[in-house]
C-alpha cells in the first residue's frame, strides 16, 4: 500500500513524535533566547559548534547529490549544497565575528560530543538508507528552526530592541528561511509520493525521533557549554 498524501509526511512525523519535537523546539536554550536571558557564553559556545555542524550539514547535502535518483534530485541537492558553501557559511562566520569569535577560533575548535553524535547520525542514516531516509534525518533541523523562529518572533520579547538574540530570531522567522523550510517539507512529500510504503513509516519515525532528540541535546550542549 502506498501512503496517502492527505496529511503531509512531515506533519505526520511531528505529530507522532510530539514529545521529542516539543522537547527540541521549546528547549530551555530556546526559551532563554526568546526572553533575552540566555548567557552570552552559552550562545557563543553554540555558535562555534554550529559552525562545525554546518560543515557536516554540507556533507549531508553532498551525500544527497550522490543518492539522487534523477538529475532533478541531484540538481535540488546541489542547490542546497551550493547555498551552504557559498552563502550560509559566510553568513555564519560574520555572525560569529559580531559575537567576538574569530575565523581561527572556529577553525580550531574541538568538536563537542553532541555535535559529533548528531552530524554523524544524519550522515550514517543517509549512507545506510536512501534519499527519503536522509531527508527525514535532516527535516527536524531545517523545519525546526523555522518553527522556533516563528514562535520566538511572536513572543513578547523575541524581537524587542533590548534582546541580544533578536537578529538570530529575525533571521529564522524571516521569509527567506521560512521558504527554505517549506522547500524541505515539499521535498519529503515529493519523495514519499514516489511510492513510499506504509511499512517504511515506523523506521522513518525512529529516524525523525532520534534527530529531534539529538537537536535537543545540541541545545543542551550549548546551554551547559559541554565539550
Ligand atoms: C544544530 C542546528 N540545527 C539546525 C540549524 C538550521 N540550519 C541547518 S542547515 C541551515 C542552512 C540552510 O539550509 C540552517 C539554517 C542549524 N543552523 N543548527
Amino acid at each position: 500500500m502506498t501512503v496517502s498524501s492527505a496529511v503531509d509526511l512531515f506533519d505526520r512525523l511531528a505529530t507522532e513524535a510530539a514529545d521529542e519535537w516539543a522537547a527540541y523546539v521549546d528547549h530551555t536554550f530556546v526559551q532563554q533566547m526568546g526572553r533575552g536571558t540566555l548567557p552570552v557564553a552559552s550562545f557563543r559556545h553554540y555558535l562555534v559548534q554550529d559552525y562545525l555542524f554546518l560543515i557536516h550539514f554540507a556533507r549531508a547535502y553532498a551525500l544527497a547529490v550522490y543518492k539522487g535518483q534523477s538529475l532533478d534530485d541531484m540538481h535540488a541537492a546541489f542547490g542546497g549544497l551550493k547555498a551552504i558553501l557559498d552563502v550560509e557559511m559566510d553568513l555564519h562566520v560574520r555572525l560569529c565575528a559580531g559575537w567576538g569569535l574569530s575565523a581561527a577560533e572556529l577553525e580550531w575548535a574541538p568538536e563537542a560530543k553532541a555535535t559529533l553524535a548528531y552530524t554523524r547520525y544524519v550522515l550514517e542514516t543517509g549512507l545506510r538508507g536512501d534519499l527519503l531516509d536522509l531527508h527525514v534525518a535532516l527535516a527536524p533541523c531545517v523545519v525546526g528552526y523555522a518553527e522556533i523562529g516563528t514562535r520566538l518572533a511572536a513572543s513578547p520579547s523575541g524581537l524587542a530592541a533590548g534582546n541580544p538574540y533578536r537578529s538570530w530570531i529575525a533571521e529564522y522567522s524571516g521569509d527567506t528561511y521560512q521558504e527554505v523550510a517549506a522547500g524541505a517539507r515539499a521535498t519529503l512529500d515529493r519523495l514519499a509520493a514516489r511510492g513510499m510504503t506504509e511499512q517504511r513509516f515506523p523506521q522513518l519515525l525512529t529516524t525523525f525521533r532520534q534527530a529531534c532528540r539529538l537537536e535537543a541535546d545540541f541545545w543542551q550542549m550549548g546551554l551547559t557549554r559541554a565539550d
